[in-house]
């Protein structure tokens, strides 16, 4: 019996924290939940001055996860934070009227879009194995999931809770995998159903690039929601972006759309690194069959009409959502494994370009 994040989750819902009075889920004190295997580790993030009320909280959350099955080790540690809340997004900074050049990213070496221009393609999947890959080969890597409408990386990174602000006007992302990430979705709660309009969300995206401490990168990997809108065109306007690689399955209506995003990028003087074949081949998890579910090679076929290199193929496999919705993305899960290799070479290609 495997354990997930979710039974997890569910489990430490029904301890209840001191403070507050709600469960330390809803209550925002469990950070960092991450299951690897039969081991589970979390972190509740406490006030310092109230360590020993949440002793024992810690110890019956520990234990409410110990007797889950298929749970052999469980890690459950207190840390101090800091009282005041990360501001909230300030919508009226939005628009600015007046053209500016593009800017850096204090601190950000390089920015790296990963963008699609059909929904459910894998971007996001894809975009975390190539952060976790950065990562494993010694890079400094961080991560905004700028994707508003469905974020996911911080369940794909094994990360909740929202993100801490000390003063009040920056914010510290969380980190897990040797990635730093922060996304709009840890902002707005996982259940609030957020209604965003255009100038809201540019000047959310901005306030994540510029607000967020993350710190020195080599690479700042921005995960877009997929089409070619308001977010794609004001990242690209107003921060530089260093490169854009392109995630499509390999149907011709997800590589119309693909082709979209090639068009706008390259419109906006944002170079195209390349295309990346994601669900390319199915591979049964039993009898590890091979089919082409969705086609196979119009990645590749329209990279080479468009001009633009083919980064990889990506299988569709089972291991790769399970990892996925287990908050370790394949690379990290199974590094060694066959589903891990793709986005490993992927990562050293873009490394030996010098895009991360
Ligand atoms: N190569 C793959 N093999 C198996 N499952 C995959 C693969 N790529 C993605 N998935 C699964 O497909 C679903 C959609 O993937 P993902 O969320 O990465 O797509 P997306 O393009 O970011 O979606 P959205 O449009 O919502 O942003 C997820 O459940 C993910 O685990």
């Amino acid at each position: 019996m495997t354990v997930t994040r979710e039974t997890v989750l569910e489990a430490l819902k029904s301890i209840t924290d001191p403070v507050s009075g709600s469960d330390i889920v809803s209550a925002g004190i469990t950070r960092a939940v991450t299951v690897e295997g039969s081991t589970v580790r979390f972190v509740l993030e406490i006030d310092p001055g109230k360590s020993e009320a949440y002793g024992p909280v810690r110890d019956k959350a520990d234990a409410a996860v110990a007797a889950l099955p298929g749970v052999e080790k469980v890690s459950a540690m207190l840390t101090a934070h800091s009282e005041k809340a990360p501001p909230d997004l300030k919508p009226k900074k939005a628009a600015q009227p007046q053209q500016q050049a593009p800017q850096k990213v204090p601190g950000v070496a390089r920015i790296l879009a990963v963008a699609s221009g059909k929904g459910g393609v894998g971007k996001s999947t894809v975009s975390a194995n190539i952060a976790c890959a950065l990562a494993m080969q010694g890079r400094k890597v961080g991560l905004l999931d700028a994707d508003v409408y469905g974020p996911s990386q911080p369940k794909m990174l094994g990360v909740s809770g929202r993100p801490a602000s000390p003063d009040g006007k920056t914010i510290l992302p969380l980190r897990n995998h040797g990635v730093t990430m922060m996304s709009m979705g840890l902002m707005t709660g996982e259940d609030q159903a957020v209604i965003w309009r255009g100038p809201m969300l540019m000047g959310a995206l901005q306030q994540m690039l510029l607000q967020v401490q993350w710190g020195e990168l080599d690479v700042l990997i921005v995960d877009l929601p997929p089409g070619t809108g308001d977010v794609q065109m004001t990242l690209a306007q107003k921060t530089r972006v260093d490169g854009a690689i392109v995630v499509s399955t390999p149907q011709d209506v997800a590589l119309i759309d693909a082709r979209k995003g090639i068009d706008m990028f390259r419109k906006m003087n944002v170079p195209v690194l390349g295309m990346i074949e994601n669900m390319s081949t199915h591979i049964c998890s039993n009898c590890g069959h091979e089919e082409h579910v969705f086609g196979h090679g119009g990645v590749a076929q329209e990279a080479r009409k468009l001009g633009v290199p083919l980064l990889g193929e990506v299988p569709l496999h089972l291991d790769v959502r399970l990892a996925g919705d287990n908050g370790t993305p394949i690379v990290a899960a199974q590094p060694g494994g066959a589903q891990a290799k793709v986005f490993l070479d992927i990562a050293t290609q873009l490394v030996d370009a010098g895009a991360a």
